[in-house]
């Protein structure tokens, strides 16, 4: 069935990048489908991480637009994208490391809050009730990513594949539509990796959600993902399902190699 434009949650027209001399992203056009999972590939410096840093807003396209729902959101601050409902995931995993597991989810809450600083200095009820509703909701969240046992723990003493389910839940805390996760395999051994793939299907389910990811295990993106994106500095030179990906001659030789095709 063709999408219509009402199931495009993301879509980038002509999006580029540049660095003084450097193009770190060239042309980037991707449409991304309400209730998918979509990869982004490539080498180390293809531009991968420079794209989400343009869909969140950390940075502004040196040309090209994107677009949220069909919103122009081209240059909107990150503070703005997130509250649209566009939530993200770091390379390096990003926790406040000295404040609780709990804390952690309730600082995602804070950014969706509709009471301000001073609500909480004139002690007004409605800062105390959505306090409240916030770490409800944060307990929620952890018992969802199987984490509610240790909301009390600080997140450092976690072990590696709790702090990236811990950093994802803080993501879900602002309550977004669409997901970027960085790298969520990096780092995990191959159980972790193989509970990783169940879980980003779940919160999909769960949540709702639209998912883009960026991802060097090649069985986390071929097992999960329904679409990718390939770069290769800064152009993307194929997209399509994992079949088609993992056939493609110019992503063979850019990036996968001779080597993962024969033990595919
Ligand atoms: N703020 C910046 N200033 C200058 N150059 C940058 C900046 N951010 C990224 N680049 C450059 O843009 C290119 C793309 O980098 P990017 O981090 O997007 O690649 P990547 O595909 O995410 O790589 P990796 O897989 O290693 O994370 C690189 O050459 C990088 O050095």
């Amino acid at each position: 069935m063709m999408s219509t434009s009402q199931d495009i949650v993301l879509e980038t027209k002509n999006v580029t990048m540049r660095f003084g001399g450097l193009t770190a992203v060239s042309d980037f056009n991707i449409q991304i489908e309400k209730g998918k999972i979509y990869g982004l590939i490539g080498p180390n410096g293809a531009g991968k991480t420079t794209c989400f840093n343009m869909i969140t807003g950390f940075y502004t396209p040196t040309e090209g637009h994107i677009f949220y729902r069909g919103m122009d959101i081209t240059g909107f601050p990150p503070y703005k994208v997130c509250q649209l409902g566009i939530a993200r995931t770091f390379q390096n995993i990003r926790l406040f490391s000295n404040e609780t597991v709990l804390q952690n989810v309730m600082i995602g809450g804070h950014l969706r809050q509709k009471t301000t600083w001073w609500h909480a200095l004139l002690s007004l009820p409605s800062y105390f009730a959505e306090e409240k509703a916030i770490r409800h909701k944060a307990l929620e969240l952890l018992e969802a990513v199987g984490l509610r046992e240790y909301a009390a723990e600080r997140a450092d003493s976690l072990p590696y594949g709790a702090q990236r389910r811990l950093e994802i839940a803080r993501a879900l805390a602002t309550e977004p539509t669409f997901i970027l996760l960085d790298e969520p395999a990096a780092g995990m051994n191959p159980q972790e990796t193989q509970e990783l793939m169940g879980f980003i299907r779940d919160i999909r389910e769960q949540f709702d959600l639209t998912i883009l990811l960026i991802e060097h295990d090649m069985k986390v993106v071929m097992g999960i993902c329904e679409k990718i994106w390939v770069l290769d500095y800064g152009v993307t030179i194929a997209q399509g399902t994992p079949k088609e990906i993992q056939s493609n001659p110019k992503v063979i030789e850019a990036y996968l190699g001779e080597e993962y095709v024969q033990n595919a």
